[in-house]
């Protein structure tokens, strides 16, 4: 009868650090990830039958730096054939962290539900002193089984803070204060109880235009990264493998490179949408026509987004338009 009162929250486990171990306690950095099963990693934290009724199901096994779009496919899909289950109230993803802020957007633009999607990993195995799997596991289940956090958009606990999906990013691969939104936390989990503080402002989830259910795959999207000194080969090699667009990680405000822009310009007269990020490490904001003439050029900027997440959102825009006008609609609006 207990069981008929609490949440029913399913655990879909990817990988990453969270099922990792090491040889020794010591070892916080040097283990091995997407070591320990989903149902092991649920008896590790018994606290968990006290905020609801919790199942596992291991989805894959791999440390997150491996995922392809593939995978992020195979996820999206079962991830919204239990948000149709009306026995399902919430959902928990165990992931590797190095991605982790790639799946949680995806998840955020193609899933059309208000039921609660949290993305969780870990820094340190559970085998290592202060371990922190555990703990933001338990909150990751909080969270996915409270009513305050339907219709919030996919989100992710780490740190004891609930995050945006959309806006959350690793900082930094050693501390478990890694995960970082340039614009804030929106709440914090204690104790199990969840406490919020601001919502997300971009369109996600119910509100966005994209549902998984009509993505038969994910075109080639790249990324190439900018320099001192850099020369237009990654741009070139992107394009000569198919890339349908690729993301410019540029310097500071997404500037190019005067040895690059030609060869940018030259690109999107043959069809390559040319998308402008930035690399800045506290979170880029590129606006259009500063610093680059984007009207003249037809490129898209990709203003807060980094370049992963970019990545990301021009994926999922490109299998709807390959208008540049509407996919700059898109960058705006999620
Ligand atoms: N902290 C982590 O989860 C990193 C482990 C691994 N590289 C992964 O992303 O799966």
């Amino acid at each position: 009868q207990e069981a008929a009162t609490k949440p029913n929250v399913i655990i879909l486990a990817t990988g990453g650090t969270i099922a990792g171990a090491g040889a020794s306690a010591a070892n916080s950095a040097t283990y091995t990830a997407a070591k320990v099963g989903i149902d092991k990693l649920i008896a590790g934290v018994p606290e968990l039958s006290q905020l609801a009724n919790v199942r596992g199901e291991q989805v894959m096994q791999i440390a997150s730096e491996s995922i392809t779009n593939e995978n992020l496919l195979q996820l999206g899909r079962r991830v919204a054939e239990l948000a149709d289950s009306k026995d399902v109230d919430g959902i928990v993803i165990t992931h590797g962290t190095d991605t982790l802020e790639e799946t949680a957007y995806f998840l955020t633009l193609v899933e059309k539900t208000d039921k609660p999607i949290v993305v969780v990993g870990s820094m340190r195995p559970g085998t290592a002193m202060s371990a922190d799997g555990m703990l933001n596991l338990y909150n990751a289940v909080a969270v996915a089984g409270s009513k305050e956090a339907r219709g919030k958009g996919v989100l992710v606990t780490m740190n004891d803070e609930i995050q945006s999906g959309r806006d959350v990013s690793k900082m930094i691969n050693i501390k478990t204060e890694a995960f970082k939104s340039p614009w804030g936390p929106l709440g914090m989990v204690v104790e199990g109880k969840s406490y919020w503080f601001r919502l997300p402002a971009k369109r996600h989830t119910m509100d966005s235009e994209f549902d998984i259910k009509d993505i038969k795959s994910l075109p080639n999207v790249g990324i190439a990264y900018s320099y001192g000194n850099v020369d237009d080969t990654a741009y070139k090699a992107l394009a000569q493998s198919g890339a349908k667009a690729i993301i410019h990680a540029g310097t500071g405000n997404g500037s190019v490179a005067s040895s690059v822009v030609p060869t940018l310009q030259a690109l999107r007269k043959d069809g390559v949408q040319i998308i402008r990020s930035s690399h800045v490490n506290n979170g880029g904001f590129v606006l259009r026509n500063a610093e680059q003439p984007d009207d003249k050029n037809d490129w898209v900027v990709a203003h807060d987004l980094n370049p992963q997440k970019a990545r990301i959102l021009a994926m999922v825009a490109l299998t709807k338009t390959q208008d540049s006008k509407e996919l700059q609609r898109m960058f705006w609006e999620y």
